[in-house]
């Protein structure tokens, strides 16, 4: 039996469960707590938690030790009598919890780590069994919140970050608390699927109804969908908080449904909203309200970080050990056995970053802000006062498609994907950019055009976020007709299409065209090709590995690997080739780009993914990138390709990007540049 939320408690208590909205500036929740209407709020209590379905914890001293008394316990009436006594109230203040006692479990549990010859063995992906995070998410995801608790410190305020499940953890702090005598006001977290209802101006919305809708992200919903029903047993209310993409969802001209399928149509029906494209950033808050105290009980329900594994180095090296142990298609990096001993773990370092990275940035808000700086220029006078610089942001459109050095695209995506930059706030920079341009005489069409083209493609990424909302309504058609056979023609009571990864349109071979055009994607459905990963010369695995012998694909692909970034540029042509060139399952490319990508989202990878393969919401039925062309145009000097494939040094750089004739036997290559050797004759 759980305690019920104490209304006459003297202390309350806003928690945040912090997902993908990992930052203090432009927060709705943080701004909501610390508004007028809030005043009665004594604390604030953020919360992250590491999540053992994405990331290999295994490592971490005394993790899965937890995990399994946990179960233990859950298991045992014995264990429930003691789970009970653990619970009465023992207050110690924050910070002064136990010390993790290192045990022999530092070693994953899952010895099976072979990801051919498992299952879906942890944290890995459906159909290729890759990680589901790879090395370089890990360490800016890890970044990023120890960046993200210094913030709330430095404020006045602080954070818990545990590791486990976040909807199990949020729930267990939640009946903690409130057993504890605390009122809890409420859980708030950011939105991951469409909500019903704004209450108010601060752009965090009660959703009563969300629950019952079909789902697209469907891990994400899951997770609040298990949180809001836990809370619901301590009388406390889950809120969401649509802070994801750039417009206001209120201001849409258009309802989610009614999203075009075209995204020109899509992008002139928000940009005639002008200067209400997008909103002012909310105001900063400067002291953040303390931490509760917290109840010792937690730490023996709740595997929360303290003492040594509040230290960054030593938490990315547990994090990052499995990954490094085996690292994935197309990384270099020699693979490390994850260390057995104290000695083995203290000497154990994390690889720098590779120095030719065109992403060669730290995670966290902090590196956000200022790399937002260095594009747009600072704000010398605050917030709306004068500032200075901002070249980068002014000849954007003209350098976006650059292949190599940090300064050809923003590289906002990174902090855009885990929330410690809001596509607001840079929505707002834009703006703010454009006005002292204007003021300065500065302002002419050609800078005007380059600054806006930075809102442009946010918009993209708005465009894939309401779209996959908008498909959130429907089932794939072969979910549905699934449905329909084992329901006897009823839809399913209560199903959740997406939770078996098979029903949702986002995931399925057919994409969004199985919905929007299901004659023509059904007779193509079926032309897929499948791959053989265990095979050395399977297309899809030399893709990964960089090793076509089409250098433009292949740097592209090692760069990915080695660093986590690959341009815009070239996700598109390697995508392209492998829907619509080799004509392999495009969700195998979508996973490996979502175990390497640092700016994974699940909404831009999947969602461009179906588009490149011709299964997306692209008007074209068809449409083909032609590699070698490609290559002529954003590479003329092959100074790309040489940077990542420096085995071409010796080729005549004119022919850097058809080395075939002088090469072929170096680069053993057969298959796949047949194709593109043969488009490049038709071209000529
Ligand atoms: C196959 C494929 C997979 C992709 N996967 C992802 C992904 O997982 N995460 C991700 O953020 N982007 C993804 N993109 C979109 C785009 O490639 C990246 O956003 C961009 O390369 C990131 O670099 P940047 O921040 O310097 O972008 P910039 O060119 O500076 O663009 C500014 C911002 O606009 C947004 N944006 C630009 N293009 C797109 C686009 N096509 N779709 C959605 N948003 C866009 C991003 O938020 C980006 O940070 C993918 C594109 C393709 C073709």
């Amino acid at each position: 039996m759980s305690a019920s939320n104490k209304t006459g408690a003297t202390e309350s208590v806003i928690v945040q469960l912090h997902i993908n909205d990992l930052r203090t500036t432009d927060s709705p929740v943080l701004s909501l707590a610390h508004s007028q209407g809030k005043k009665h709020v004594t604390h604030f209590l953020p919360i992250y938690v590491f999540d053992e379905r994405i990331l290999p914890l295994d490592c971490i001293p005394g993790f899965s030790a937890s995990r399994q008394t946990k179960n233990v316990q859950e298991m045992t009436s014995s264990g429930a009598k003691e789970k009970e006594r653990q619970e009465e109230e023992d207050i110690k203040p924050l910070g002064q919890e136990d010390q993790p006692s290192r045990t022999a479990t530092n070693q994953p549990a899952t010895q099976d780590r072979d990801h051919r010859s498992t299952g879906r063995v942890g944290p890995r992906s459906r159909l290729g069994n890759f990680w589901r995070v790879g090395r370089h998410r890990a360490r800016f995801l890890v970044e990023t919140v120890f960046d993200l608790k210094k913030t709330y410190e430095s404020k006045g305020g602080g954070m818990i970050i545990a590791c486990g499940k976040p909807e199990e953890v949020a729930i267990k702090v939640v009946q903690a608390l409130v057993k504890s005598g605390k009122k809890v006001e409420g859980v708030w977290t950011q939105k991951e699927v469409r909500g019903l209802a704004f209450l108010d101006s601060w752009n965090v919305l009660t959703d009563s109804l969300w629950f019952g809708l079909k789902q697209v992200t469907t891990e994400e919903v899951t997770l609040l969908r298990r949180l809001r029903h836990g809370l619901e047993r301590s009388g406390v209310e889950l809120h969401l908080a649509d802070s994801k993409p750039m417009i206001n969802p209120s201001d849409l001209p258009f309802k989610i449904e009614d999203i075009p399928s075209v995204f020109t149509s899509f992008r002139k029906l928000v940009e005639a909203l002008g200067d209400d494209m997008v909103r002012d950033p909310l105001p900063d808050v400067n002291k953040v309200k303390p931490l509760p105290q917290r109840p010792a009980s937690l730490s023996k329900d709740v595997f929360v970080l303290s003492g040594d594994l509040l230290r960054l180095d030593t938490l990315l090296r547990y994090i990052l050990a499995p990954l490094i142990a085996e690292p994935q298609y197309g990384d270099t990096l020699e693979a490390r056995p994850i260390p057995k001993t104290d000695e083995e773990w203290q000497a154990y370092t994390i690889p720098p970053l590779d120095p030719r990275s065109a992403h060669p940035f730290i995670g966290g808000e902090t590196t956000g802000l200022a790399r937002l700086d260095d594009y747009f220029g600072t704000l010398t006078g605050g917030k709306h006062g004068k500032g200075d610089g901002g070249s980068k942001a002014m000849s954007y459109k003209d350098t976006r498609n650059g292949m190599v050095g940090e300064a050809f695209s923003t590289k906002f995506s990174g902090w855009l994907a885990n929330g410690s930059l809001s596509g607001r706030y840079i929505g707002w920079r834009v703006r703010q950019l454009q006005d002292r341009l204007r003021e300065e005489g500065r302002l002419d069409k050609h800078v005007e055009g380059n600054v806006y083209w930075i809102s442009f493609e946010l918009l993209w990424r708005d465009f894939f976020y309401w779209t996959c909302e908008r498909f959130s309504h429907e089932p794939s058609y072969t979910a549905k007709k699934n449905n329909q056979r084992k329901n006897k023609g009823q839809p399913s009571n209560g199903a959740l299409p997406g939770e078996a990864g098979t029903a949702s349109s986002l995931f399925n071979l057919g994409g969004w065209k199985e919905v929007l055009r299901p004659a023509e994607s059904q007779k193509t459905l079926g032309d897929w090709k499948g791959f053989n990963l265990d095979d050395s010369k399977d297309p899809i695995r030399r893709l990964m590995e960089g090793n076509t012998g089409i250098p433009f694909l292949d740097a592209c692909m090692r760069e990915l690997a080695i660093t986590g970034f690959m341009s815009n540029r070239g996700r598109q042509n390697v995508a392209s080739f492998w829907g619509t060139d080799l004509y392999v399952d495009w969700r195998v490319g979508a996973e490996i780009f979502e175990t390497h990508l640092i700016d994974f989202d699940v909404c831009s990878n999947w969602g461009n993914w179906q588009y490149q393969a011709g299964v997306g919401n692209d008007p074209r039925s068809y449409r083909q990138f032609n590699q070698i062309k490609q290559a002529n145009d954003y590479d003329p000097d092959g100074e790309y390709v040489l940077t990542w494939i420096p085995e071409l040094g010796q080729v005549d750089r004119r022919f850097v990007h058809t080395p075939w004739p002088t090469m072929e036997k170096a680069l053993s290559i057969k298959s796949c540049t047949t194709q593109a050797q043969e488009r490049q004759q038709a071209e000529q």
